[in-house]
């Protein structure tokens, strides 16, 4: 039996589509039910549905085997887990953003963001020294208002800056969702694990080419 943890929102329909082209049945209950833990005893898998942040602690403690998780939330967290997979959904970047002309300010440059770890590496690898500020959503307002002279958050459209009147200044990293495995799940369940390591990067494989 594998048990996968899966991120709810917006990451778990892309990767539910991915995991049936590999020739998972998994049935509509998925999209449907409020139910947390799902068992698929044809496939010998259990689902549980997580907060997509909190992916990477059930497959940290083992309770999950496998796990799927942004690039983003794996750089802030830094577990004790293996990626496995680029399973290139969910693109987007991280990146530094601010109103449009506006600098640094001199003595205690506020960033704002739900990436506290990712930002205060970022402005300590650029030499700036910053007073982070923890925010769990809309972190665009943190300008808006006063809060902040720089945010660190997702861009994927460019929508929400754009209608924020921010400007990006610095991509950090790209972030795609990634497949991830508990180190000692994957030493006891190697080949159940590999086999669908395979399956799920011969759809990716396919996909990518019938986009060239
Ligand atoms: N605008 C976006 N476009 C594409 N991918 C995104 C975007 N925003 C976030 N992501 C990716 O999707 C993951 C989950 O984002 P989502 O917004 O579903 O979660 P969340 O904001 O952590 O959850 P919640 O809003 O429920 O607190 C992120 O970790 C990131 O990898
Ligand atoms: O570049 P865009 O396509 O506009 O996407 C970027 C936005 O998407 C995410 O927000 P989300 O919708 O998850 O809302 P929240 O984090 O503010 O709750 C991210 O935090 C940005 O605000």
């Amino acid at each position: 039996m594998l048990t996968i943890a899966m991120p709810k929102g917006r990451i778990f329909e892309e990767a539910l589509e991915l995991l049936r082209k590999a020739g998972y049945a998994l049935p509509p209950e998925f999209v449907e039910s409020r139910k947390l833990m799902i068992d698929i005893p044809e496939e010998e898998m259990r689902f549980i549905l997580a907060k997509p942040m909190d992916v990477v602690t059930y497959v940290e403690h083992g309770v999950a085997d496998l796990g799927i998780a942004g690039k983003d939330v794996l750089l802030e967290e830094e577990r004790d887990v293996y990626e496995l997979l680029d399973l290139r959904i969910s693109q987007c970047r991280l990146a530094v953003a601010g109103l449009p002309n506006s600098r640094l300010n001199d003595i205690a440059p506020r960033v704002a963001t739900k990436y506290p770890n990712v930002a205060s590496s970022y402005f300590r690898e650029q030499g700036e020294q910053v007073e982070i500020i923890p925010l769990n959503g809309s972190i665009e307002l943190a300008p808006l208002i006063g809060l902040a002279d720089r945010i660190v958050d997702i861009v994927s459209t460019g929508r929400t800056l754009k209608e924020n009147g921010l400007v990006e200044f610095e991509t950090i990293a790209n972030v795609t969702s990634r497949l991830i495995v508990n180190p000692v799940s994957y030493r006891m369940k190697d080949e159940k694990i590999d086999e669908l390591v395979e399956r799920l990067a011969a759809v990716i494989a396919n996909e990518e080419k019938a986009v060239l």
